[in-house]
């Protein structure tokens, strides 16, 4: 029998790839895969135990919070700060960064950026769900870790990657040097590498975005959708419609099988719904590093700036000729509009 690499032996290897560093990455990059492996443990008998439904609190986007999402942040944060190599972490479900302050973590070089369970709505039904996680080094030399350390541009990333619960559970991440998926096999409790170097096609015959909120569409992403659906043998056109509503698993299924995931500004939410430090940015670093593209619709998101922690962005991500015959479509028919406007085409049509 072959026996597969494991997560921390790949680390260690990889440790080579950057003959400066002391190892704090790789150690931080442990923390996440073991806190991962207790999340779950939880995720996968979580009808068994009391772990599903509503946590009776909200979050500061106003979104009510599951126990699993509680849960999981509390599990990355203690890993976070036992490990010792991250200053701040900044999550969704928590309003402000929290300061890891222990006696070796407020020197520490990294900061850490999370959405500790996404696809909420899918917890309660069996359906995949994920964490993304996002790392970047710290800017300010003295004293405590600031803001300006979180709000670094996507492009700054050191390293970034997710997990998703599904019908196996899997890690992949990227430091900048590719992208590598690993499965956790149950028999020995270990992430091993399963998908090595993983790409993502050119060109795929998914788009996933949720046409329920069609009539909210800015008209770029309306024409798109009709792009998708006619017929064209050459383009292998109707393209197949996938949704889950976890943006890691819609997400993972199209770096493996090729396609394009969108969520745009809508009506309802002028600046999109996706939030970039801890949702977009992670996965744009993650899918460029497979040779996909990530836009907002008409810039890179890797390159946005960020002027909060909570921001939001909409986002075009997958294969690159799909994302950019998009890109086409919201310069032709949607060309950078204000809000203001957006919300007066929507009305009028
Ligand atoms: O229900 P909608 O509006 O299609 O939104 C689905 C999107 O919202 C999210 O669930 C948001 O993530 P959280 O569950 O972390 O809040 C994404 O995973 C998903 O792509
Ligand atoms: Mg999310
Ligand atoms: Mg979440």
């Amino acid at each position: 029998m072959k026996i597969a690499k494991t997560l921390g032996q790949f680390i260690i290897e990889k440790q080579a790839d950057f003959p400066y560093a002391k190892g704090e990455l790789s150690r931080l990059l442990r923390d996440i895969g073991i806190a991962a492996k207790i999340v779950n443990r939880e995720v996968n008998k979580a009808g068994l135990a009391d772990i599903l439904g509503e946590n009776g609190t909200t979050n500061i986007q106003g979104e009510g919070q599951k126990k699993l999402d509680v849960y999981a942040n509390e599990q990355f944060i203690s890993a976070l700060k036992h490990g010792g190599e991250c200053c701040i972490v900044a999550s969704e479900e928590n309003d402000d960064y929290i300061h890891l302050d222990t006696d070796v973590s407020t020197d520490a070089k990294y900061i850490v950026a999370i959405d500790p369970l996404d696809g909420s709505s899918n917890i309660d039904v069996n359906v995949g769900i994920g964490t993304i996680f996002s790392i970047y080094r710290r800017k300010s030399t003295k004293g405590r870790a600031v803001l300006q350390d979180v709000l670094q541009r996507g492009v700054e990333q050191v390293a970034a990657g997710y997990v998703i619960y599904g019908s196996s559970t899997m890690l992949v991440y990227t430091t900048g040097k590719g992208v590598n998926g690993f499965t956790l096999d149950p028999s020995i409790g270990e992430f091993c590498l399963s998908h090595p170097e993983m790409k993502i096609p050119k060109d795929g015959v998914i788009y996933s975005i949720n046409e329920g909120y069609y009539v909210h569409f800015p008209d770029g992403v309306k024409k798109y959708i009709k792009y998708c659906q006619v017929e064209d043998d050459k383009t292998k056109r109707p393209y197949t419609s996938r949704y889950i509503g976890s943006m890691v698993a819609d997400i993972h299924r199209n770096l493996i099988k090729g396609g394009i995931f969108i969520y745009p500004i809508t009506a309802s939410a002028p600046k999109g719904k996706l939030r970039l430090v801890y949702e977009c940015n992670p996965m744009a670093f993650i899918i460029e590093q497979a040779g996909g593209k990530a836009s907002n619709g008409y810039e890179r998101i890797l390159d946005l700036e960020v002027t909060e922690l909570h921001q939001r962005s909409a986002i075009f991500i997958g294969s690159e000729n799909m994302v950019h015959k998009a890109e086409e479509m919201m310069a032709y028919f949607s060309p950078q509009v204000t809000k203001k406007t957006f919300e007066g085409l929507v009305a009028i049509q």
